[in-house]
């Protein structure tokens, strides 16, 4: 496991080079600038692509990358690339939009490229809305995150030596957050909407929390806390909590939030996953029940809400939202989580007033189709997150 007696080094000017992925190293072999075409009609243009790219730089890890996607432009298209400045300056307004894959923090099968048929997509359906969507989203980026154990994996075991399937709780939200703060030092990502499916959807609402929750007991040296959050990554450099702006807007699919709910008493018909539960929490977040509550969002007690500050220029007393969408044809995970989550942050909203309460919209798909549908068809998850950029949910 990894420790965090290891000196801490400051970003490495030399690998600062991050504004143009084409220079930046990348663990997955040297991924480029690939366009993306609409599917509605094969010849245009409508973004580019980039994946494999490490957010780690110092010390990269297999799980620790990211890839991208940006609207079109103009010059993006003439240099077969984003321009620089038009993507990535200074004055970029635009939000950008996050997104954290589920796989119960532990499935090998899904990765940062499920987002795929998605960001396909939003990228369609923002060219047929506007001529310029660049100015609409400055980009997209799908997240990978070092994954739990899954000794048991019919075709991808884990292997115990390899350190990007070891992960136990906080690296997960670690991993996140510093892939959050690698987007915002090195890409220009000023806001951004968060959006994750399942166990994406609890780091989600994990990343609106304050991180000093992730912190273990001092004197607990083998255990986790804020260094590492930043192991070889960026935050200051010396070993600090990677503080990064929150998201104004979170949007949860198919999400789980309040595991020991489900695994004491799981709601009837979804009875028979008790025991499945029970194995990818521990491998999540080991033993202790009481962790488990304390870092689902649904069960941590009021109230984290007030942690969720919004700090960037132009936010500030800005509406904080939640979009809790729930498939009522996932065999896995129950509608009961996200409306308990939805209870949670309307009773947190009878404390304040006013400009304080979050929104929260809970979209009841009737047609959703089963837990993993709704990414691998990645049309409504796609017109969901469309809808939030435009704001129209
Ligand atoms: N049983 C679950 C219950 C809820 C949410 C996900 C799962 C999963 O099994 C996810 C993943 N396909 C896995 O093999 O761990």
């Amino acid at each position: 496991s990894e420790t965090n007696q290891k000196p801490l080094v400051p970003p490495n000017p030399s690998k600062m080079e991050g504004y143009d992925p084409d220079t930046t190293p990348s663990s997955s072999g040297g991924s480029r600038w690939t366009p993306v075409l609409d599917p509605t009609n094969n010849n245009t243009i409508i973004g580019h692509h980039y994946s494999g790219l490490n957010y780690n730089v110092d010390e990269p890890c297999a799980l620790q990358t990211l890839e991208i996607w940006h609207p079109a432009t103009p010059a993006s298209i003439a240099h077969g690339k984003p321009s620089l400045n038009e993507t990535y300056g200074a004055g970029r307004e635009a939000p950008w939009l996050v997104y954290i894959h589920g796989g119960a923090w532990r499935d090998p099968a899904i990765d940062s490229s499920s987002f795929t048929p998605s960001a396909t997509k939003i990228l369609s359906s923002l060219f047929q809305r506007s001529s310029s969507p660049i100015k609409k989203l400055a980009g997209i980026a799908s997240i990978n995150y070092r994954l739990s154990p899954y000794p048991n994996h019919p075709t991808s075991p884990s292997d115990p030596t390899d350190d990007s399937r070891t992960a136990q709780h906080p690296d997960h939200i670690a991993d996140v957050l510093t892939a959050i703060a690698h987007l915002e030092k090195y890409y220009g990502m000023k806001s951004y909407v968060l959006a994750g499916h399942s166990c994406g959807a609890t780091l989600a609402l994990q990343a609106c929390m304050d991180p000093a929750r992730w912190e273990k007991d001092d004197d607990n040296k083998q255990g986790w806390g804020p260094k590492m959050f930043v192991k070889g990554g960026l935050g200051d450099g010396y070993g600090g909590v990677q503080e990064v702006a929150k998201p104004r807007t979170v949007v949860g699919f198919n999400g789980l939030y309040d595991l020991a709910g489900f695994i004491e008493s799981p709601p009837q018909g979804y009875e028979r996953w008790r025991e499945a539960y029970r194995e990818f929490v521990t491998s999540a977040f080991g033993s202790d029940e009481k962790v488990w509550r304390t870092a689902c969002p649904a069960s941590a007690g009021p109230s984290w809400v007030k942690e969720w500050k919004l700090t960037q220029r132009g936010e500030e007393g800005k509406k904080r939202k939640a979009v809790l969408v729930q498939s009522l044809e996932d065999s896995l995970v129950p509608v009961e989580q996200t409306e308990g989550m939805a209870r949670y942050l309307e009773k947190e909203n009878e404390q304040v007033n006013g400009d304080n309460k979050v929104e929260v919209a809970v979209l009841r798909e009737e047609k959703g189709g089963d837990h993993d549908e709704v990414w691998q068809r990645g049309d409504r998850l796609g017109e969901i997150l469309v809808s939030v950029l435009e704001g129209e949910i």
